[in-house]
């Protein structure tokens, strides 16, 4: 099994959340030309669950990967770029699913005492495939007793792992904002309600909710990461849309940040005699690592030739978050050192980093089997 060649393939062709088909028939092609008795596969919408059955199983581990990618225009120059038009692997993905790939490899050629449940999770980006999929029958029947997780980080060096006890990614909602004014003539601004000026004022007020309406103690973000308004150049916009994302630290926040969110949407429309429609879309609980666990692979790691480095919070979210609510685990970061950062269209982690992945990986595997 070749990794480089495996995420090459995969980075290919990324498909946004509950779209994942070719990502899905790639990988089922992939796991049964290991040819195993040891395995058995079962699937849920675009996702894939395998388990691989322990010698003398006590206990189940699961280890998940995320499947999708995002809606940006590659700009890495690869000879192995994004074949999909304006849909890209910028988070990593094809990184998690190629370790995940090699881990199933290597726990089928040296099995462990427990049985092992590799879960291939679409939609992490969104709409969120974690909640959903946890709830399938085929999840509950093979549901995991300890569970965990990684992601790629682009400012960690090849060779560097890192994570922490507790909080480690941030509760994130999405953000959906539709403005209805009046259009016309571009020349008749007094005879209009120009969405335009009126959504771009809420993008700079918007930027006080964090920076007035919240304890300054409690951290937070609110990013519009997309706006869009109007047809042409000589036309006021009757209509605008904003889409972005709220993240805290604590869970409570989220409820505050919106309702402050809703007292200012409520004062545009009067200022601005415009309809403002509010959606949340979906939202993620935080990802908050075990004490346990998190030690354990610390210990882990140590014991190999991989370095370990201690996180904090970030901001990010995962909607892993919600499978370490109800199972006991963790989520690590892996190092890939790329200049350019998640979510950016010229992300290039080094493929060295595939290997430390699976090293990490089943190196934690075998660790929680002899428990
Ligand atoms: C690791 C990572 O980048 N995750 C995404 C999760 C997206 C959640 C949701 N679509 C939102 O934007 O709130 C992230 O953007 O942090």
């Amino acid at each position: 099994m070749n990794l480089q060649t495996i995420r090459r393939e995969l980075h290919q062709i990324p498909e946004l959340g509950f779209q994942e088909e070719k990502t899905h028939r790639y990988l089922l092609n992939k796991l049964q030309e290991l040819d195993s008795d040891r395995m058995e596969i079962k699937t849920w919408k675009t996702g894939i669950l395998v388990k691989v059955k322990g010698n003398n199983p006590s206990k189940t581990i699961g280890f998940r990967c995320d499947m999708d990618g995002l809606p940006i225009t590659e700009e890495t120059g690869y000879e192995f770029t994004s074949v999909h038009d304006g849909r890209m692997h910028a988070c990593g993905h094809d990184f998690h699913m190629t370790i995940a790939l090699g881990s199933v490899k290597s726990i089928v050629d040296q099995p462990v005492d427990d049985d092992v449940i590799f879960i291939f999770q679409p939609a992490e980006e969104g709409p969120g495939g974690a909640l959903p999929m946890m709830q399938s029958e085929v999840f509950q029947e093979w549901k995991p007793d300890v569970i965990f997780a990684l992601h790629i980080a682009p400012e960690l060096a090849v060779g560097t792992v890192s994570s922490c006890a507790g909080l480690l990614f941030a509760n994130t909602s999405e953000l959906f904002l539709d403005f209805k004014g009046k259009g016309g003539h571009a020349a008749y601004p007094h005879l209009t309600r120009d969405m335009t000026v009126a959504a771009s004022s809420f993008v700079v007020e918007l930027q006080q909710i964090v920076s007035r309406a919240l304890d300054p103690l409690e951290s937070a973000v609110v990013t519009i990461g997309k706006m869009e308004s109007g047809f042409v150049q000589n036309a006021i916009a009757e209509t605008a849309r904003l889409e972005g994302t709220i993240r805290t630290l604590q869970p409570e926040a989220i409820d505050v940040v919106r309702e402050k969110l809703e007292r200012l949407a409520k004062g545009f429309e009067i200022s601005h005699e415009c309809k403002i429609d509010i959606d949340y879309g979906s939202n993620y609980y935080q990802v908050y690592n075990g004490k346990d666990y998190t030690d354990l692979f610390r210990k882990v790691i140590n014991e190999t030739d991989l370095h370990y480095q201690e996180a904090g919070p970030a901001m990010t979210g995962e909607d892993f978050g919600y499978m370490l609510k109800e199972i006991p685990g963790f989520m690590f970061w892996l190092g890939v050192d790329s200049p350019n950062g998640l979510h950016s269209s010229q992300l290039q982690p080094d493929e060295r980093a595939l290997i430390y992945g699976v090293q990490a990986v089943t190196s934690t595997i075998h660790s929680i089997a002899r428990r």
